[in-house]
């Protein structure tokens, strides 16, 4: 059976149409704060792509919040609306975190009143000495390599209305941080990002996909987002040069052909296996499935129909 058999295939000329007329173009500061976001977004993305994508969130919210006014009335009892959560998931290096931010920034522009957090599921990885006790570090990011339950406890409690706390993962020492946290305080919107968000675990009581009120897969061809991995590699190198306590320091030593080779095989023998075998399978329970060609440049937009 077709995998797209449930969503409307949207070119993007299509897609920047539907609510064109209805969103006020971006201000000056707007624009600086996307560009110091990622200075490679694409301007004319976000205007034709991203602004229409905010709008039908919109849709979605007012939808919830309905839903939630009339549970409450025939409850008999006064039900406060629940944080909106949004899922975004796709591969390694596809441009979740790039996404996610941008997403971000636009809802806050919609809603200035309301706190839109942003969290990723990196932070429930298990810490570096906990993937060796198990003898899976080559496993980082497969499902056993997270913490899914304190995940999806974590999710129940932003969905409750309490105040969280969640571990913070850094690329730069790639492991999470001894000492710190990301305190989540009942925010009205909460995006949670990474590439295990559409999996559901098999022996799990709660299921993660039932605290997503919209959900984003964040598509592209293989060979472009190895690519974008590679690119993403080299620039970390740069930034690790001069930083010894950085993670990707040791790399910055060996030359360049090995570097480049260790980059590949890693895309090859752990990224790329995680994305066909785990985080692809997801694809089709999104919402609606961004895809990117060359440049990042969004040319599809599937939305589920029903
Ligand atoms: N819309 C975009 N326009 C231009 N460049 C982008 C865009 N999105 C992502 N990139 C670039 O692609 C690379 C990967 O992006 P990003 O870090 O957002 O990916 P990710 O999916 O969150 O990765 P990971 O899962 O490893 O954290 C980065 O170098 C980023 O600058
Ligand atoms: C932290 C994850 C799993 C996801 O963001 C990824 O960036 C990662 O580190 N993967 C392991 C293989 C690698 O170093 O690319």
């Amino acid at each position: 059976m077709n995998e797209f058999i449930n969503f409307d295939e949207i070119s993007r000329e299509k897609w920047q149409n539907l609510y064109k007329t209805s969103i006020p173009p971006l201000t000056h500061e707007e624009l600086e704060s996307i560009r110091s976001l990622n200075d490679e977004i694409s301007l004319q993305d976000v205007q034709d792509v991203y602004l229409p994508l905010v709008h039908l969130l919109r849709l979605y919210k007012k939808n919830r919040e309905d839903m939630s006014f009339s549970k409450g009335l025939f409850l008999q009892k006064i039900v406060k609306t629940p944080p909106l959560i949004i899922g975004i998931s796709g591969s390694v290096a596809v441009g979740k975190s790039t996404t996610a931010r941008l997403v971000q920034l636009l809802l806050s522009r919609a809603f200035p009143k309301l706190s839109v957090e942003l969290v990723t599921t990196d932070g429930f990885l298990r810490t570096t000495a906990d993937l060796k006790a198990q003898g899976i570090l080559d496993r980082k990011g497969f499902p056993e390599s997270y913490d899914m339950e304190a995940l999806i406890e974590f999710l129940y409690r932003v969905k409750n209305g309490e105040t969280c706390e969640l571990p913070i993962y850094s690329h730069e020492i790639y492991d999470i941080l001894p000492d710190q946290v990301q305190i989540i305080d009942r925010p009205d919107i909460l995006i949670v990002e990474g590439i295990n968000v559409l999996q559901n675990p098999q022996n799990q009581m709660l299921y993660i996909s039932d605290f997503y009120d919209f959900s984003i897969y964040v598509d592209a061809d293989e060979k472009l987002i190895e690519k974008w991995y590679l690119e993403r590699f080299d620039s970390l190198l740069k930034l690790a040069k001069s930083d010894e306590a950085n993670f990707y320091h040791q790399f910055t030593k060996m030359p360049t052909d090995e570097v480049v080779k260790l980059a590949k095989e890693t895309w090859a023998s752990v990224n790329r296996v995680n994305l066909r075998e785990y985080i692809e399978p997801t694809r089709n329970r999104a919402e609606i499935i961004l895809h990117k060609t060359e440049k990042h440049y969004v040319d599809k937009i599937y939305l589920k129909k029903f």
